[in-house]
């Protein structure tokens, strides 16, 4: 068997072109959404995936507000730059780019954040409001995974997914998002604590793998016709991203997201979606 693609390319340029559509009924109702941005230090991955998402604003239409501060830059500069973005009218939404340097305390980062403007869904009410099945800017990574799996006719409902990862951008808010209603999955979440993970894989209708371990998931781990979803991005010595699931995969699996082309795009689509939805409801309020 060759897995057949979930195409994370092709889809988020067709969510990209619905949402021109929507940028342009919002700025001819006075309203210009923008995306800020803040990157701190000089990790290339983080350099190359905020350019991305700044280059998918100016084709939807969205502004882009960008601020970088050095590798050296202290917890009170970032704190500044997050209380500037909550202020600035012209910043709709804006993410904080992770992982933070070392030394930075992230969490107080993220709290500090407006929740009306966090575009990546990861404010502690934000993720609470997942928990409690209230309105909320989703996660994007684990959204756009979502969006991919039903845009290729990949069932969720009663599907057994397991997700491989615990990291708060992806493994945590995975689970919670295919557990509601509207998604119907049974999920097994797996960690480095996970005695044997290739007995879990093996039972998986659909495989998340966001571990962060080179070629962790191999052809053996996963069952036949499964939907396999690779989400790591470790490097090798040239900067070539090398995922976390096994090429030989694509022989045993039914649907395969390649690594790059898959979920890197489909995350960059969910934050435009946030967006923008965070700009329509700024301007239903505003209408009253
Ligand atoms: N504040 C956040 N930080 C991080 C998040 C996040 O959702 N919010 N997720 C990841 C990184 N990430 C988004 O920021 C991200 C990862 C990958 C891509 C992407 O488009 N990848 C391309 C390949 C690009 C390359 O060659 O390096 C692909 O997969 O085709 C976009 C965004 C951690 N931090």
């Amino acid at each position: 068997m060759t897995a057949q693609i979930l195409d994370g390319k092709a889809t988020a340029a067709a969510i990209k072109s619905d949402l021109t559509a929507r940028v342009a009924a919002l700025k001819a109702a006075g309203v210009t959404p923008g995306l800020g941005t803040v990157l701190v230090g000089d990790d290339v991955g983080s350099q190359k995936y905020v350019a991305g998402k700044h280059r998918d604003c100016a084709q939807v239409g969205i502004a882009s507000i960008q601020r970088e501060l050095p590798a050296t830059a202290t917890q009170e500069e970032i704190e500044a730059v997050v209380r500037e973005l909550n202020e600035d009218p012209e910043c709709t939404g804006y993410i904080v780019q992770l992982p933070l340097p070392k030394g930075i305390d992230t969490n107080r980062v993220l709290e500090l954040m407006d929740p009306a403007k966090d575009a990546d869904g990861l404010h502690p009410t934000n993720l609470g409001r997942l928990v409690l099945n209230e309105k909320a800017p989703l996660p994007c990574t684990p959204a756009g995974i979502i969006t991919l799996l039903r845009r290729h006719g990949v069932e969720i409902n009663g599907a057994h997914v397991v997700v491989v990862g615990r990291g708060v951008t992806i493994g945590r808010p995975m689970p919670l998002l295919l557990t509601r209603k509207s998604e119907n999955a049974t999920v097994t979440q797996c960690h480095t604590g996970t005695r044997d993970l290739s007995a879990q894989l093996r039972q998986a209708d659909i495989v998340v793998a966001a571990a962060g371990v080179p070629h962790l998931v191999k052809p053996e781990d996963v069952k036949p016709g499964a939907a396999v979803l690779d989400v790591g991005v470790s490097r090798d010595e040239n900067g070539k991203i090398v995922g976390d699931v096994h090429p030989g995969v694509a022989e045993v699996a039914g649907w395969v997201a390649p690594n790059p082309g898959g979920v890197g795009p489909m995350t960059r689509a969910q934050l435009l979606v946030n967006v923008v939805e965070a700009a329509e409801r700024a301007a239903a309020a505003a209408a009253g």
